[in-house]
């Protein structure tokens, strides 16, 4: 019998879908992660409890055959040898989730048969006869009219009926290869959550983001009627899954975020919340959807192989830059074309703005520390009258800017607009630089001079803080080099003129600045 697992809840628990390993990750799949990583941080940063989990969903016919097909006897040794790839990308990509779960842990199994057990238990399982079109690949049964067969000249044409043995058989819309089935399964009655789910989604107009994906699922919800599914395979079929148990006891997590691909959102947002309900379950907060990363204008995915491999791109560029590009250059509506080249102008932009901000105020000329000494906690009122008349107007902007900045990205990354946060920060970087090139320190002296520095570099420090959830590394590095002391990286310190105390050695020796530009990488590979 399985024990009774009661586990404290977090304040803040966000998970991205259990990943197949069938096949080693792509860049979808560190999309995903990272999408969840940076929430996971941002929310750390706002001195929350959190959990970030993550895995790879290791049972099932797609995984029996793909062990099949690359020879091994032992679908466990398969998963074992992949699930080291999805750990590898975790690391080199510096996602840092609190577990890593394997549907093979035994502790998961576990919980799977007290969710089977309590659904059934709840009269939401019932034994009966399946018979239909089923797709290996996408792990789904097809009505009748979404199927298309093979004729002998060579074209699809909709199926009328009339199986022919020999005939080849596929799915209208995803195109992979169907079979028909007929066995005795285990049904889960989601025909009964269709009211409930209905209501769970009018009255949570923000349980599915964005919004587009929210009314999507509602209209098929109201529109289309729920049939119950199938949750079990026979053995003779499926030797690789959980056996159905008729054990007992639970555990749950409650205010999740569940971050996943639009691709598994009928799953995810129908199937998944109806079988939490059955077993009276909490649901998540919210299930939040992105868009695909496209290859030659499709979906990149394991199966069709037209992947990009991430740990090639970051071992080159460094995981800070891939993640920069990635969140810059998407957004949950949309799809996404992964551009190099585009990827390689991140970097160069990020080492000439933000670099070169703390490269030109980081000079033997300036003195950080005394501006920090003179200025810390000084209201605009006290600090504007040191300034020249040409000065003044800069700074206030300037000031003004600083003081909104935090609230407006934390609104952003709840949001999952990592790409606004972005904007945000590059404008404080961008009007630093301004206030530096306009006011110019260079030609002032005493107090003035020291007040600008003091001034550009409190947008740099704040800049840094805030983009700690996406450049973890170039951040720490930054801030070392302002001499930011560990445990005030926070946002509490993002106010102007929180922190009294850094930036003592930041003048007095020669430092480089730690973030360096490389040469585009198939120009350097071309030479
Ligand atoms: N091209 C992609 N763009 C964005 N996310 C993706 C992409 N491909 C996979 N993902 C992420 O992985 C999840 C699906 O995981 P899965 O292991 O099924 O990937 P896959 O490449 O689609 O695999 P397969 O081709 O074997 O179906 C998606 O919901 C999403 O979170």
């Amino acid at each position: 019998m399985a024990s009774k697992v009661i586990r404290a809840v977090p304040k803040f628990h966000v998970t991205t879908p259990i990943f197949y390993p069938n096949a080693r990750p792509h860049l979808g799949h560190l999309y995903s992660s990272l999408l969840c990583d940076v929430q996971n941080r941002w929310n750390k940063l706002a001195n929350r409890d959190t959990c970030f989990t993550t895995g790879t969903d290791e049972h099932g016919l797609k995984i029996q055959l793909a062990a099949q097909q690359k020879g091994y006897q032992d679908s466990k040794a398969f998963v074992d040898e992949l699930y080291e790839h999805f750990v590898k990308l975790d690391s080199i990509a510096d996602i840092k989730y609190s577990r890593f779960i394997r549907t093979t842990d035994p502790d998961h199994i576990e919980n799977v048969k007290e969710l089977w057990n309590i659904c059934y238990k709840n009269g939401f399982i019932y034994k009966g006869e399946h018979k239909g079109w089923y797709s290996v690949s996408d792990e789904t049964f097809y009505p009748q009219t979404k199927i298309l067969e093979l004729t002998k000249d060579g074209q699809w044409i909709p199926y009328n009926g009339i199986m022919d043995n020999g005939a080849k058989y596929i799915n209208s819309e995803s195109h992979n290869e169907v079979t028909y089935q007929s066995e005795f399964n285990y049904f889960f009655k989601l025909s009964s959550f269709q009211k409930p789910l209905i209501e769970l989604l009018r009255n949570n107009p923000g349980f599915i983001q964005p919004a587009s994906r929210h009314s999507q699922i509602l209209r098929e919800l109201e529109t289309n009627e729920l049939r119950d599914i199938s949750v079990s395979r026979p053995e003779s079929r499926l030797k690789w899954g959980i056996d159905v148990p008729n054990d007992e006891s639970q555990k749950w997590w409650q205010n999740t975020e569940h971050l996943i691909g639009k691709d598994i959102i009928k799953f995810h947002t129908i199937y998944w919340p109806a079988f939490l309900m059955a077993a009276e379950l909490p649901l998540p907060k919210k299930v939040v959807v992105h868009g695909h990363w496209l290859s030659g204008g499709v979906k990149m995915s394991k199966s069709l192989g037209n992947v990009i491999d991430p740990i090639e791109i970051i071992s080159y560029y460094g995981s800070d830059t891939m993640r920069w590009y990635l969140l810059e250059n998407s957004n949950l509506e949309d799809d996404g074309n992964f551009i190099e080249r585009k990827l390689w102008e991140t970097r160069e932009l990020l080492c000439s703005k933000l670099g070169n901000l703390i490269n030109r105020c980081g000079g033997k000329k300036f003195s950080l520390y005394s501006g920090v000494q003179a200025f810390n906690h000084k209201s605009p009122e006290e600090l504007t009258p040191i300034l020249s008349e040409k000065s003044k107007g800069p700074f206030i902007s300037l000031l003004n800017s600083l003081n909104n900045c935090s609230n407006a990205i934390d609104s952003c990354y709840s949001l999952y607009d990592i790409t606004g946060a972005q904007k945000i920060i590059w404008a404080i970087i961008n009007e630093a630089n301004s206030f530096v090139q306009s006011t110019e320190p260079w030609s002032k002296s005493g107090a003035e001079k020291d007040l600008i520095i003091y001034s550009a570099m409190e947008a740099a420090r704040i800049a840094l803080i805030l983009s700690q959830p996406i450049i973890p590394n170039f951040s720490e590095k930054l801030l070392d080099r302002l001499d930011v002391s560990n445990d005030k990286r926070t946002l509490e310190y993002t106010p102007y003129g929180s922190d009294d105390g850094y930036g003592m050695s930041t003048n007095s020796r020669h430092k480089e600045v730690p973030i360096q530009r490389v040469p585009f990488r198939l120009d350097a590979e071309n030479k």
